[in-house]
């Protein structure tokens, strides 16, 4: 769901950290409207509101893990983590942890790929929250979610700052939940 549907309709943070993020045309390769959140992370107060937004919304979930997406998820995860008393995850690409880990592999916009985790980061009993930066067609995600399950955890969410409209729905009929706070920008909105 997004934000702006949830108790969060006209609130100016939303405006800000949207106008924050910067749009490049054809990056990685021709047709992607590339979301770049490092100018999100330039400015302050909408770096500050994103992770603000989220800790509200989470701090009385009982979450007892944060599950962030390799690279991006790293950038808000940690924080969110540390202000709601959760323990912190990185799901990395393949071969980066040096420990016997599980692997989930997916389909990209540009590509395919896998995630891995650490045997033991989680235990049966865990409430998760997954983070990462945007979620266009869901297969990162959902790997995620595998990957969180297949350690005996349940998913009370996943939440990204950008979310595609149109992936709600694949959610929805998953059973599954998603939060996120903007919808992807174009081109003329910004720069
Ligand atoms: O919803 P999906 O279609 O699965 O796409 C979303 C994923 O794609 C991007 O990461 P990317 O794989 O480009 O990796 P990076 O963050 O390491 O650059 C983004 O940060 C998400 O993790
Ligand atoms: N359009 C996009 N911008 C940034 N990251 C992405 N990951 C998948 N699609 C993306």
């Amino acid at each position: 769901m997004f934000a702006a549907e949830n108790g969060l309709k006209g609130d100016p943070r939303l405006k800000a950290i949207s106008e924050a993020i910067r749009v490049i045309p054809n990056f990685p390769k021709p047709g992607i409207m590339f979301q770049d959140i490092t100018t999100l992370l330039l400015d302050h107060n909408a770096f500050k509101h994103t992770i603000d937004i989220f800790v509200d919304r989470y701090r009385d979930m009982d979450i007892s893990v944060v599950a962030g997406v390799e690279a991006r998820g790293f950038m808000f995860g940690p924080s969110i983590a540390l202000a709601i008393g959760a323990k912190f995850v990185p799901l990395r690409k393949p071969r980066k942890l040096p420990g016997e880990v599980i692997s989930e592999s997916y389909v990209l916009e540009y590509g395919t790929d896998s995630l891995e985790m650490h045997v033991g980061a989680v235990r049966p009993g865990d409430r998760a929250l997954i983070i990462d930066d945007l979620v266009a067609t869901g297969g990162t995600l959902f790997a995620a979610i595998n990957l969180l399950e297949r350690s005996g955890a349940e998913v009370t969410e996943c939440a990204c700052v950008i979310g595609l409209p149109i992936v709600k729905e694949r959610f929805r009929s998953n059973g599954k939940r998603l939060y996120f706070l903007v919808e992807p920008r174009q081109l003329e909105d910004c720069c």
